[in-house]
């Protein structure tokens, strides 16, 4: 086990936004988590990322209590996250933004950060990254999210929402790079409404709505179950 939750729950004021939590990320595999709008993924991943704080529980990432461990302290023990807006700093190149990632994240020297940095640039297929971030198309951006994410050297990469925006041949290549990633051993939890690539892309899925885990096992499992149904329809209704 990589990492796992025991009674997960964050709230705000009275709105619980994730209730009682118990996840379980096993070593190697790709996980799904999906669930209608405002089921709670993005405060999941903020937890785990240390982002914020839980209200109630624990968090184990490789057997130790990093329930609160600050984000930065987490990155350096391998967790690693994208954001759903992707947060670059504007003023960098590309190049320069994943330097800056492996120069905080994994305390490298300017030599050993610009060396790291030139092998994700490749390994995310980062086109002329010199650029300065305005020239990058989303599809770009989304890569470079990505890459700073790598720049963590990460056991864990949480991916928020990354396909949104993208055309399907863009997330093709998405599902290539987060396939190839495995195969590095990272470890991978996939936040994504785009269901498609939810199946294509996962061994296992969670399912949450209104802060609970209401299933859990295969996509093709997952998505007939009635639960599941209903707690999409009503977000249709
Ligand atoms: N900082 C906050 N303060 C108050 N309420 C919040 C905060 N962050 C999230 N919430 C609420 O918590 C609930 C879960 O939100 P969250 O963003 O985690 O859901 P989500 O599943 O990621 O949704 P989406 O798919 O729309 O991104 C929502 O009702 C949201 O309004």
């Amino acid at each position: 086990m990589l990492l796992r939750t025991e009674k997960l729950t964050k709230s705000f004021g009275g709105l619980v936004a994730v209730k009682s939590v118990d996840l379980n990320v096993n070593q190697g595999e790709i996980l799904g988590i999906i669930g209608p709008n405002g089921a709670g993924k993005t405060t999941l991943t903020n937890l785990i990322s240390g982002v914020l704080y839980p209200t109630e529980g624990r968090i184990r990432f490789e057997d130790k209590d990093i329930t609160f461990v600050p984000a930065h302290l987490r990155a350096r023990m391998g967790i690693a996250r994208t954001f759903q807006l992707v947060r670059p700093l504007r003023d960098f190149t590309a190049f320069e933004n994943v330097v800056v990632s492996c120069l905080f994240a994994r305390g490298e020297s300017l030599r050993e950060a610009r060396k790291s940095a030139r092998k994700i640039c490749e390994l995310v297929e980062l086109d002329q990254p010199e650029r300065r971030l305005d020239r990058l198309t989303v599809f770009e951006l989304k890569k470079l999210e990505i890459a700073r994410a790598l720049g963590c050297q990460p056991k864990l990469l949480i991916l928020d929402e990354v396909m949104a925006g993208l055309n399907s041949e863009e997330m093709q290549r998405i599902i290539q790079l987060v396939r190839s990633l495995r195969e590095k051993q990272i470890t991978i939890c996939v936040i994504e409404h785009v269901m498609s690539v939810i199946s294509q892309l996962t061994d296992r899925v969670i399912v949450l709505d209104r802060g609970e885990i209401i299933a859990e096992g295969p996509y093709e499992k997952v998505a007939h179950d009635p639960k599941v149904i209903t707690a999409y329809l009503g977000e249709e209704a």
